[in-house]
Formats: C-alpha cells, structure tokens, sequence
C-alpha cells in the first residue's frame, strides 16, 4: 500500500532562517508515527507543512498519493483530521453538531454516522446528553474528548495531532491516550502525533522520530530508541545505555513495580511467559504487538503490553 505521507527533502525558512532542513520522512498506512523533541525543534512545523499550512522551500509532499499543491489541497484537507492542543470545537454549534459537521460535508449515510457517535461516545465515557449541550457547558477534558471522536468520525485517512493533550491534567491526559488508542485500534487511522513528552511518545508511538534543529535524528520503535540510541540526543532523551542494563532484571519484577495490570489489555495476542523470565527475552513479542501474561506457579500474576514496559525502562534509566 503507498504511503499516507511522502516528504522528500523538504526544507522550510523563516525569514532565511532554517526551520526545517532538508527532511525526509514516510509514514505507512494505519500506523501511529510520534515526532517527539524539545520546544524549537521544528515538529509543528513538520505537521504544518503536512496540512499545506506552511509551504516547504525545497521538497516535495504527498498525501494518500496526491501532490501537495492548490489543486490539490481541498480534496486532501477533507480526508484529514485534527486535534490540537487548543481546543478547536466550533462553540456556536452543540456538541452533536459539532461532530456531525463533517460527515455531512462528506455525505457519509447519516444513520452510519448516529450509530458511530453512538459507539464512540460510549468509549469516550460521554453521556448522549452532551450531543443538546455547547461546548462551553463541558470540561476542557470533556471537550477534547470530542475533539478526538470528531476527529475519526470524518473517517479521514490521516489525523495530525499536534500535543493534543499537553493542556490536561495527568489522569485526564492518560485516559485521553487511551481513548486514543482504543479508536485506533478499531479504525486503523493513519496518525502522526507531536509531543515533546518522552512517555507520551512511548506510549503512543508504533515508531518514533526524535525532531531537534529542524532535523529527524534517528527513526525508529520505541525499542530502538531506548536501547538502540544512534545518537547521543538520543541516547540522553531515552538514556538507553542505563536501560540495557535492566535486560536481565526478571520479567514478574516489573508488575511488581506497577508497570502492568491484572486484567488483559483489549485485542491484542497473549504470549505466556514465567515470571523470571529475563526481560531481554520478552522484547521480540512486545515489539510484535503481542502483551504478555506473567505466570507463577500456573497462577497468571499479570499482564505487561510493550507501552508499559518502555515506560519502566525510561523510568528506570530516570531514577
Ligand atoms: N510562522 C513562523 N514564523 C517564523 N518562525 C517560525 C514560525 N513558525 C515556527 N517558527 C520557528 O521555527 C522553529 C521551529 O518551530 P516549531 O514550532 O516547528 O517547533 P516545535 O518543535 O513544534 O516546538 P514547540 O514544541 O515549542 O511547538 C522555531 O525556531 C520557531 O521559532
């Protein structure tokens, strides 16, 4: 399948100055691809530049294989969503209108879309009442929560999210992470995400390109970026050489540390290992997309996917 994003040698100046320079980047079809680097770096510009807000210097775009250019540009921004870190709900509109908005535009059987809203105000933990209601009677966390569904239910082949949840609380910020990825899980949105918070990126990401001085250091899973660093940034932003040497800790040592949980994550394949198997020899099923149950004595301990144990190592090498 072709790629959702090409940027072949894209550079982008302001005023003479190099935002971005000389950036190549793919990003498959239905994978969730993070760009993560501190505060100047040059992500949103990257995400800009994506959407046709910003024009490259040199280089070229496509979107779903079509040309980034005025001719173009409608037809691709329809088949886009996006979630920003300020929430962008129209605020004359109730909540219902707000996401049924684009699913008319784009003349989507309108019966399909009620059902749809239906179903993922549930997953959002939304009551229906809130469709009669104006943004303004909902929570910043309420809010962006529908930002999201409206995001996906214009069922774009791309969503861009630009730190979509930097503005929220840490318990609501999680739980926003999750609905995310329980939406992708069903919809297989392609989505590239921007943040500049380390766990976030490893939470999220299926790959990770770490942004710095308008340039993508190194691309790859969060398994390469924690314990395969190609460059000292990196190395410091994940600090994998501190995490490799908690390969052969025993795998029951990280639920033990709350890294896991007691019931089994949603749809993703179980592998059953021992407690004390190393951690080193659980990766390849983690970076697989498979989550492990911890057994002991015939008894499962818990369950570990490989968001939760990037995390422990980043924790760890941290502390
Ligand atoms: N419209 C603009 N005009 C002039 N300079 C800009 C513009 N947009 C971005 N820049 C500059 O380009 C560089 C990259 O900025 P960008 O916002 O893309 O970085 P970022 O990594 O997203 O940072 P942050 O996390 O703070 O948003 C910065 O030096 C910024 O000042």
């Amino acid at each position: 399948m072709a790629d959702v994003i090409n940027l072949t040698h894209i550079s982008v100046n302001f005023d003479g100055q190099a935002a971005i320079s000389d950036l190549s980047l793919k990003v498959a079809p239905h994978e969730i691809l993070v760009l993560v680097g501190e505060s100047g770096g040059g992500k949103t510009t990257i995400l800009r530049t994506v959407s046709g807000l910003v024009q490259p210097t040199n280089g070229h775009i496509t979107v779903n294989g079509l040309a980034l250019n005025a001719t173009n540009l409608r037809q691709i921004r329809l088949n886009m969503g996006y979630v920003l870190q300020q929430i962008s709900l129209f605020p004359n509109m109730t909540i219902g209108q707000n996401l049924t908005l684009l699913p008319e535009i784009k003349h989507q059987p309108k019966k399909q879309t009620q059902q749809l809203i239906q179903t993922l105000m549930a997953a959002a933990q939304l009551p229906l009442a809130y469709l009669s209601q104006y943004p303004s009677e909902l929570s910043g966390g309420e809010q962006q929560r529908v930002g999201i569904i409206r995001a996906f239910l214009g069922r774009p082949a791309l969503i861009l999210m630009d730190e979509p949840f930097s503005a929220l609380d840490p318990v609501s910020r999680e739980q926003l992470q999750d609905l995310t990825l329980a939406i992708h899980h069903r919809f297989h949105t392609t989505i590239l995400f921007v943040t500049h918070d380390m766990n976030e990126a490893l939470k999220m990401g299926q790959r990770i390109g770490v942004v710095k001085d308008g340039r993508i250091l190194q691309l790859g899973t969060p398994d390469d970026l924690v314990r395969r660093p190609s460059d000292p940034y990196v190395q410091t932003l994940f600090k994998g050489s501190e995490a490799r040497k908690t390969d052969n800790i025993y795998i029951r040592r990280l639920l033990l540390a709350d890294f896991g949980q007691s019931q089994p994550y949603p749809n993703l394949p179980i592998v059953t290992v021992t407690g004390d198997t190393p951690l080193a020899a659980c990766y390849a099923h983690l970076a697989a997309q498979q989550q492990l149950a911890i057994t002991q004595n015939g008894q499962i301990l818990g369950y570990l996917d490989g968001p939760s144990v990037w995390r422990f190592l980043a924790a760890k090498a941290q502390a």
